[in-house]
């Protein structure tokens, strides 16, 4: 096959629950991810070299990628190559918003591996790629499944969780990010001199997921990370008040943010909180969850 097309989706955590940093500076997690109807777009085609482009669509600013040696996306063709005298030209088509805390660039690597898997016609199957994915950055493997899991460890240990719903959210970006190891960093000062107790999953949002209940799923989200974010841009708290006036059912930051979520109860439901907040930054709607990284 000589080029291959996968597409793998942005990512929500429905809840964080963060503990207290490890040895190693990474943080235990427990989480609930959501896969969303945003994508990136990856395409792979056979070249004897290395090479790699990137395009946004649906408004999405790709100025900040990287296109050297450090683009996720390179760094996971590289490594299921090994040390085999390969070649790839990949492109990017990013339909999810940059530095958002929406793992677009998790997405990039999943559907890379997925791509260049094809491509090369290599056979791994998923939990090999899992393999590979946590390698590479603590929520790749989450794209590479998609739907409702949990998520351990790092992020990095997924299971798919029963989700017998269909949630429509507001996403709304701003032109700005903010970085993952800062808002950690913000955490870990927030907590100096704290017992921070070991993370976990509501079970009433397990429960929730489990009955497909929107307003048991609104009553259940939360981000550990939110606070902490927040001190870093105290700008997005009027936008969070202004979902939930607008009648969102809940508000939260998208794990490190600066993406704020809200939950609607459908999808005229979620037009009329996006008008809302139109004024703060772009406002998407978007569906979950959905499969996640897989051929087109
Ligand atoms: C916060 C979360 C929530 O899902 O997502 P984003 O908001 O970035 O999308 C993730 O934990 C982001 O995962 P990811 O972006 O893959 O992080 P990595 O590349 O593995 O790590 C980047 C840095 O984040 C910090 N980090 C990451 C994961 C973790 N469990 N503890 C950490 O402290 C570390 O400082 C690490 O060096
Ligand atoms: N394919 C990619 N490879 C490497 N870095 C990327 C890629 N896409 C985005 N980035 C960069 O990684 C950082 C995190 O971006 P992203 O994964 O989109 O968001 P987040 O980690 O907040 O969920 C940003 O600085 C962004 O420029």
């Amino acid at each position: 096959m000589a080029e291959v097309t996968v597409q793998a989706p942005a990512k929500i955590n429905l809840h964080l629950g963060v503990g207290p940093v490890r040895a190693d500076g990474f943080h235990p997690l427990a989480t609930a991810y959501q896969a969303l109807s945003l994508y990136s777009r990856v395409t792979a085609t056979d070249a004897d070299t290395w090479s790699l482009t990137c395009s946004g669509r649906d408004g999405v600013d790709v100025s900040g990628v990287p296109l050297d040696e450090s683009n996720l996306a390179l760094r996971a063709a590289r490594l299921l190559a090994g040390e085999e005298p390969r070649g790839v030209a990949l492109h990017l088509d990013k339909g999810i918003p940059v530095a958002g805390g929406l793992a677009g660039g998790s997405a990039d690597a999943a559907a890379t591996l997925v791509a260049c898997n094809e491509l090369w016609g290599l056979g791994h199957d998923r939990a090999t790629l899992a393999r590979f994915a946590a390698e590479l950055g603590s929520d790749v493997p989450f794209a590479l499944y998609g739907g409702s899991a949990t998520g351990h460890g790092r992020g990095e240990i997924v299971e798919p969780l029963a989700d017998a719903g269909h949630y429509e959210w507001v996403v709304l970006t701003f032109d700005f990010g903010v970085s993952t190891p800062a808002a950690y960093a913000e955490f870990d000062l927030l907590h100096a001199g704290a017992e921070v107790p070991d993370p976990v999953i509501p079970a009433e949002l397990l429960k929730a997921l489990a009955e497909g209940s929107t307003s048991g799923l609104a009553a259940a989200v939360g981000n550990d990370l939110q606070p902490a974010t927040l001190r870093l841009r105290p700008d997005l708290a009027e936008p969070l008040a202004a979902g939930i006036a607008a009648s969102a059912l809940a508000a939260l930051v998208s794990g490190s943010g600066p993406t704020c979520l809200f939950l609607a109860e459908d999808a005229s439901h979620a037009d009329r909180v996006a008008a809302a907040l139109g004024r703060f930054g772009r406002a998407r709607r978007a569906h979950g969850p959905v499969p996640g990284a897989v051929i087109c």
